[in-house]
C-alpha cells in the first residue's frame, strides 16, 4: 500500500524530506505558512538544490486556512517555537490512526503528544543542513544523520516504514533512544547556537571559541546525564569526548570543525532567521528546558543560561553580532 504523508512546515528541512518521500513514491502533500512559499511550490514545485543538480517535485499545498480536514500521518517540520500552537491545530484533524513525529531541532515530542497522545506521537532527530533560499526553493547544504523511534514504546511497524520511505534520501537509524540523539543535538547544537552571536561560518568561531563552546556542550551533556539519558554520537559529534579530559574535547572539535568544513551549509539556521529573516528564534525554546532541567539536579548552567538571554537580545536589536560576544563566553568558562 502506498504511504501518505503530511508535511507541516515545508520549508528547508520538511520540504527536503518531502521531495525524497515523494521521489521514493509516497504520496505527499504539504501544508506551510508562508504564502509565498506556497504560490511558488503551486506554480513551480518544490525545487532542492543539490551539489549533484536539482530535485523537483509537484506536491499538492496548502496554508492552514485551506489544509484538509483529516491528517493521517504528518511528519512536523515547523520552528520549535511554533510546535505548540501547531500542534493543538493537527489535534483535532487527526485520525484516530493518524500520528505525528517531530522531524525538528530540541525536546517537541512531549509537547507534541499533550494535544495528540503519547501513542500517536513519534520521535526523530535530524541532522540535515539545509535552507530555504527563496519562494519554493530550498539549498542543500550537506549530509547529516536522521534516527527515528516511538516517543513512548519500543520501535514500531510504522517507524520502520517511515524509515523505507526516506530510502530515497539514504538509511535513517531506528532506535529505541531517539532521546540520547535529541540531548546529544542539543549538545552539538549549543556551540552551532552561539556561533549565531557573530557574523562569520560555524566552523571557524567553534574552532576559535574552543574554550567556551566546551564548556557548553559540558553543561548541556551533564544535565542530559543527570536526566538518565544515554547519549548517542551522530556524524562527527561524540558526545562523550566533551564530558572527558580537555585533550578529548579538543581531539573531537578537530574532528568536528573538519566535518563542518565539508558541508556547504556554513551557518546556522539561527543565524539565518536573526540575520536573513529578521525573525524570533526556537533558542528559548530548545534550551529553557535544559536550564530547567539543570535546576532540577543541581547542575548549574550559567552559560546556557547566558546564550539563551545573548540571543534574546540579539534578536530583539539590544545587542548587535560580534564575536566579541564570543571571547566573553571563553572568559565566563575560564572563570
Ligand atoms: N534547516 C536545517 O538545516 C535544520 C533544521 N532543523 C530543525 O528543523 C525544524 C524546522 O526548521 P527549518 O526547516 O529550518 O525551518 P523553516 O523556517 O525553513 O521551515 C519551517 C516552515 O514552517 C512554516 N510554518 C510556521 N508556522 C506554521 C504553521 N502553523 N503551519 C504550517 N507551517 C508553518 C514556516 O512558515 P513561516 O516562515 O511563514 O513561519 C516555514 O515555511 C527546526 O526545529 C530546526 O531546528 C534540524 C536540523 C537541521
Ligand atoms: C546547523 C544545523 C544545520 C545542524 O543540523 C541546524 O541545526 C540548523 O541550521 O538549524
Amino acid at each position: 500500500m502506498t504511504s501518505q504523508y503530511t508535511i507541516v512546515g515545508a520549508g528547508a528541512i520538511g520540504g527536503t524530506l518531502a521531495v525524497h518521500l515523494h521521489l521514493a513514491g509516497a504520496d505527499v502533500q504539504l501544508i506551510d505558512a508562508d504564502a509565498a512559499h506556497v504560490a511558488a511550490v503551486r506554480e513551480h514545485g518544490l525545487r532542492i538544490e543539490q551539489p549533484s543538480g536539482a530535485l523537483l517535485a509537484n506536491l499538492p499545498i496548502s496554508t492552514p486556512d485551506d489544509a484538509p480536514e483529516q491528517l493521517g500521518a504528518v511528519l512536523l517540520a515547523v520552528k520549535a517555537q511554533a510546535t505548540d500552537g501547531v500542534a493543538a491545530w493537527i489535534a483535532p484533524r487527526l485520525a484516530d490512526d493518524g500520528w505525528v513525529a517531530s522531524m525538528q531541532n530540541g525536546l517537541n515530542e512531549a509537547t507534541i503528544a499533550s494535544h495528540v497522545g503519547a501513542d500517536r506521537t513519534v520521535a526523530a532527530f535530524v541532522d540535515l543542513f539545509a535552507d530555504v533560499i527563496g519562494p519554493g526553493v530550498v539549498q542543500d547544504g550537506g549530509i547529516g544523520a536522521i534516527a527515528l523511534g516511538e516517543h513512548a514504546g519500543p520501535v514500531s511497524d510504522r517507524v520502520r516504514t517511515l524509515a523505507h520511505d526516506l530510502r530515497h534520501w539514504g538509511e535513517p537509524i531506528v532506535t529505541d533512544n531517539v532521546d540520547g540523539f535529541l540531548w546529544s543535538k542539543l549538545g552539538f547544537g549549543a556551540m552551532l547556537v552561539a556561533t549565531a552571536l557573530a557574523d562569520a561560518d560555524m566552523g571557524d568561531l567553534i574552532d576559535r571559541h574552543r574554550r567556551g563552546m566546551h564548556a557548553l556542550v559540558r553543561e548541556v551533556l551533564s544535565v542530559a546525564t543527570a536526566e538518565g539519558i544515554a547519549l548517542e554520537g551522530f556524524d562527527a559529534f561524540v558526545p562523550g569526548d566533551y564530558l572527558a579530559g580537555a585533550a578529548e574535547a579538543d581531539a573531537a572539535t578537530d574532528g568536528l570543525v573538519a566535518w563542518l568544513a565539508t558541508q556547504t551549509k556554513k551557518r546556522s539556521g539561527i543565524w539565518r532567521d536573526i540575520a536573513v529573516r529578521g525573525r524570533r528564534t526556537e533558542v528559548p525554546t530548545q534550551y529553557g528546558p535544559v536550564v530547567a532541567a539543570g535546576q532540577r539536579h543541581g547542575i548549574p548552567t550559567p552559560l546556557t543560561a547566558w546564550l539563551v538571554d545573548a540571543i534574546v537580545r540579539l534578536e530583539t536589536g539590544a545587542i548587535a553580532m560580534d564575536e566579541a560576544h564570543l571571547a566573553e563566553l571563553d572568559g565566563m568558562a575560564a572563570a
